[in-house]
């Protein structure tokens, strides 16, 4: 039988189990279930806190007896954001291809670290036996792509065909790439040939690095950012914005290793972490600045930031960014800063989802753009098995723990497959895995209120399989790329059907398949029609009390509540400029990509944030 990670921290558990009997022995590894007896139940808010003595992670080298070694694909081992982790990126080396003997930082011979040096088997060894296994990106071979604008650069079939440089070819075979995945083949050529993009692609499609190669080839082949010696404000090259802090870390990480050895310094600056360690990092030389955009303000305005040297500007999750949380923060850091102007600057916007309001405001931030849609936009990808179940709120508890039984019952060697389990509200995240918890099944959450380095905890811990159910807000609805989770359960449906489409997409990702489960009840009536069509295009089982609901909506019912879609079934799938409904008051060209918006319907019937934000009752999951 294999010895896995996750097998030395569950027996690690048992011995502690076995030797901690008194139930104010509370286990490092929060609210772990003792065998046989009532758990050792830790309070929510003492939970997963790294005890300033807590020793470092154990390198790999120290084998599986290392019980809190993360497993490959978390943060750096020992990467403590806090000031005390042993690695850090000091400086970046010039080697092969890369822009060497350009001065600045670029000319300091220091040690670049390697990102792929967690890249071992554990984590794979782990999940071998789960559900997802290997990427299968031909199960995208046939989709559907759509592309809109002006002369459109053809797209590509393989990386070979596309002059990326030695050093990001080099990295592209590290990370086991074969092929580009469709958002790839098409968005890639499209932005090195220097053209304004706006792409919708399914979760989990690969948009990350189609948006990160063409930035890394640019800045490699263009010419060195200007030098920052005697001046503490760092003029990034590239802009990469995203709306949730541990998705920064994601893209930061992802885009570290197409880096690695090429010269480009990619930097990360996001909240509830110390701004002075991120101000340090940038004094040491930065290229791509990933950030989140509250952080990214607070550092402009202290003028350590400058963005007059931008050339490439990437939003992930765009139309989250563009929606009326963020819009106002995205202007002021794209329009009233020193950022360059549109058409000066490259812009591209990725998304899963792009309601054709958000594409209007987009289009604020575009040249001449080139609109792409791979798949049935706006949908979720076949691969995820969606099944929705009506349960009233007093019985989602106990169907909950149905679920979870059968799960683990039938998953390999009875461990329970990773389980992504969303709810409402903070509060509600925090009671549900308490009761979790209390019921033997080793949970964690990550929302809001928790601290950054709850959350980052609270990441690994479930990465890792230590705690394989993680009960999240929105705030983990997004972008966030984990691999083997088998079943998101939506416990509480979102209000928006963009919202569960980023959900349900943190399963089935790269090819594999996945599992959503939702409870609905009378209070989701709002949401019956669009998530009844959503399950349609994907060929899901649509249950005849579904439809109903919907049907009932349909029919005077009211229309869709806080439901972003209206308008058929590619919504946010289609150029709005193609829309002659959205060409009005545009200056009469589609392609403007001007002509402002301020139009009444956005925000005002769309109900973006009309109880999201701030508003009593349901808290904001958002940073
Ligand atoms: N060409 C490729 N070949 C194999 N794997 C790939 C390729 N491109 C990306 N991947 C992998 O696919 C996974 C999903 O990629 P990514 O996180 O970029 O998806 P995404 O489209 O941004 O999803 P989301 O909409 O949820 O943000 C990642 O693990 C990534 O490493």
């Amino acid at each position: 039988m294999r010895s896995s990670w996750a097998d030395a921290v569950a027996n690690a558990e048992i011995s502690a189990a076995a030797t901690s009997a008194s139930p104010s022995n509370v286990s490092s590894v929060a609210a772990a279930p003792s065998r046989g007896g009532r758990p050792a139940y830790v309070p929510p808010h003492l939970r997963n806190r790294q005890p300033s003595s807590e020793p470092l992670a154990p390198t790999l080298a120290d084998g599986p007896s290392a019980a809190r070694q993360p497993p490959a694909g978390a943060a750096p081992a020992g990467a403590s954001r806090w000031g005390s982790g042993p690695i850090r990126d000091v400086g970046r080396p010039i080697s092969g291809g890369g822009r060497g003997g350009q001065g600045g930082w670029h000319s300091r011979r220091d040690r670049e670290v390697n990102p792929f040096a967690n890249d071992d088997e554990t984590t794979e060894a782990t999940f071998s036996s789960q559900e997802n296994s290997g990427i299968n990106f031909d199960a995208y071979e046939d989709i559907p792509v759509e592309t809109s604008g002006e002369n459109v650069p053809p797209p590509v079939n393989t990386f070979a065909e596309i002059d990326l440089g030695d050093a990001l070819n080099e990295n592209i075979r590290r990370c086991k790439y074969v092929k580009p995945t469709p958002v790839q083949r098409h968005a890639i050529p499209i932005s090195l040939a220097g053209r304004d993009l706006m792409a919708c692609a399914q979760t989990g499609s690969g948009k990350t690095a189609a948006f990160c190669f063409p930035i890394i080839s640019g800045i490699m082949s263009g010419p060195p950012g200007p030098r920052q010696r005697g001046s503490r404000t760092s003029y990034p090259l590239a802009l990469i914005l995203s709306p949730t802090r541990e998705l920064s870390v994601q893209i930061h990480e992802e885009a570290r290793k197409f880096a690695y050895q090429t010269g480009v310094r990619v930097v990360v600056a996001y909240g509830g972490a110390p701004i002075n360690q991120q101000l340090r990092d940038l004094e040491r030389g930065v290229d791509i600045l990933v950030a989140t955009p509250g952080r990214l303000v607070d550092m402009l305005e202290r003028a350590r930031v400058s963005l007059q040297h931008i050339k490439y500007l990437a939003l992930d999750e765009a139309d989250r960014m563009l929606d009326m949380g963020f819009e106002p923060q995205i202007r002021r850091i794209v329009e009233q800063m020193d950022m360059p102007s549109r058409g000066q600057r490259q812009t591209m916007l990725f998304s899963a989802t792009f309601p054709k309001e958000i594409q209007r405001l987009a289009s604020d931030f575009l040249y001449s753009y080139i609109f792409l849609a791979v798949g049935r936009v706006g949908s979720s990808t076949d691969l995820i098995v969606q099944r929705v179940e009506f349960v009233l709120d007093s019985d989602k508890r106990s169907h909950l723990m149905d679920l979870l039984h059968a799960q683990r019952d039938s998953g390999a060697h009875g461990k329970q497959a990773l389980t992504l389990v969303f709810v409402e509200t903070k509060r509600g995240a925090d009671s549900l895995e308490h009761w979790l918890c209390m019921n033997g099944f080793p949970a964690t959450t990550i929302h809001g209120d928790r601290s950054q380095q709850e959350r980052e905890h609270a990441l690994r811990t479930f990465k890792s399989g230590a705690t394989p159910i993680l009960v999240a807000t929105d705030v983990a609805a997004r972008g966030l790329d984990i691999p083997h989770v088998a079943h998101v359960i939506n416990f509480d449906l979102p209000n928006d059907i963009d919202d569960y489409v980023h959900r349900i997409g943190r399963t089935g990702r790269a090819g594999n398949s996945g599992l959503a489960t939702a409870f609905f009840n009378e209070s989701n009536a709002s949401l019956a029609r669009s998530l009844s069509e959503l399950m349609q295009e994907a060929n899901q089982e649509v249950p005849q009390w579904l439809s109903r609901y919907a049907a009932a909506r349909s029919h005077g019912g009211g229309g869709g509540g806080r439901n972003r879609r209206s308008g058929g079934p590619r919504f946010g799938g289609r150029d709005f400029r193609r829309d002659s409904a959205f060409s009005r008051g545009g200056g009469g060209d589609y392609y403007s990509g001007g002509g402002g918006y301020g139009g009444g319907s956005y925000g005002a019937s769309s109900g973006y944030g009309s109880g999201g934000y701030g508003s009593a009752g349901v808290t904001s999951a958002w940073d």
